[in-house]
């Protein structure tokens, strides 16, 4: 997979050559780029923003720098990338998107800044590739880089040979629309709490079940509406019940 993003902080992705996507990196399984927007400025300030049409508090992002940005990284002539726009307005960001954006072949992000990308940058590259504005949560940043940071970890570690043990993707919270059940690990005993004896006894059917059951109360219990989203076939009513 082939990422660039574009940021006028391109010094936020250095924590990039880190951990698993330093690796994915170093196997070839993720080619990185990072871009500093100034790049496609040409005045001698390197001006990025202006004061938005309408009034307002703040600054907008000019669009002829990201229009420069855009033609550069996605040129006519290839395959165009999937373009990603952190943004308050965006659609929510999940692990479904996390697993359809593991799929494209390009990825490219657009970090926004002040109060955001004059919007015809996005309508424009509209109508040469697809445009996604993403929303991390009902929360406000300064910033898109942060949000390319999270989208990028969930993203790459869905790709192949990336995390050690594929198993573990399965498990997770998330993986089938629930949350995972709780962990543990050696000693048995530890300040009083005990491991359950359940996970201890070598019954794979019964620690199975278990973790099941642990998942279902700590998703009704946390995230109700994701136990609303599960698929009638794959709850049984008598899960929750038990
Ligand atoms: C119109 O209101 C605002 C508009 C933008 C901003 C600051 N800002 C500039 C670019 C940018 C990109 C993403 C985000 C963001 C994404 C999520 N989930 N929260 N915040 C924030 C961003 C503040 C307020």
């Amino acid at each position: 997979m082939r990422v660039d993003i574009v940021s006028i902080f391109p010094e936020y992705f250095a924590p990039l050559d880190l951990s698993l996507i330093g690796r994915a990196r170093a196997n070839g399984v993720l080619q990185l780029a990072v871009h500093d927007l100034r790049t496609w400025t040409h005045d001698v300030h390197r001006t990025v923003d202006d004061t938005p049409y309408g009034g307002g508090p703040g600054m907008v992002m000019r669009p002829e720098p990201w229009g420069g940005a855009l033609d550069a990284l996605a040129p006519a002539e290839a395959p165009p990338p999937r373009l990603l726009v952190p943004s308050p307005a965006g659609v929510p960001f999940t692990q479904a998107m996390a697993h359809e954006l593991a799929a494209e072949p390009h990825l490219l992000f657009a970090c926004g800044r002040y109060e955001g990308i004059d919007q015809r940058v996005l309508a424009h590259a509209a109508t040469r590739m697809p445009v996604t504005e993403v929303s991390l949560g009902d929360y406000v940043l300064f910033g898109g880089e942060v949000a390319v940071l999270v989208v990028l970890e969930a993203v790459t570690r869905l790709l192949p040979g990336v995390l050690g043990n594929a198993g573990s993707l399965d498990e997770e919270s998330h993986a089938h629309g629930l949350l995972e059940a709780p962990i543990y690990t050696k000693p048995p005993s530890w300040r009083g709490h005990d491991v359950p004896e359940v996970l201890r006894s070598g019954d794979h059917g019964k620690i199975a079940r278990w973790r099941r059951e642990e998942g279902l109360l700590r998703t009704a219990a946390r995230r109700p509406d994701l136990l609303a989203a599960l698929p009638a076939d794959q709850l049984d009513k008598r899960d929750i019940a038990a």
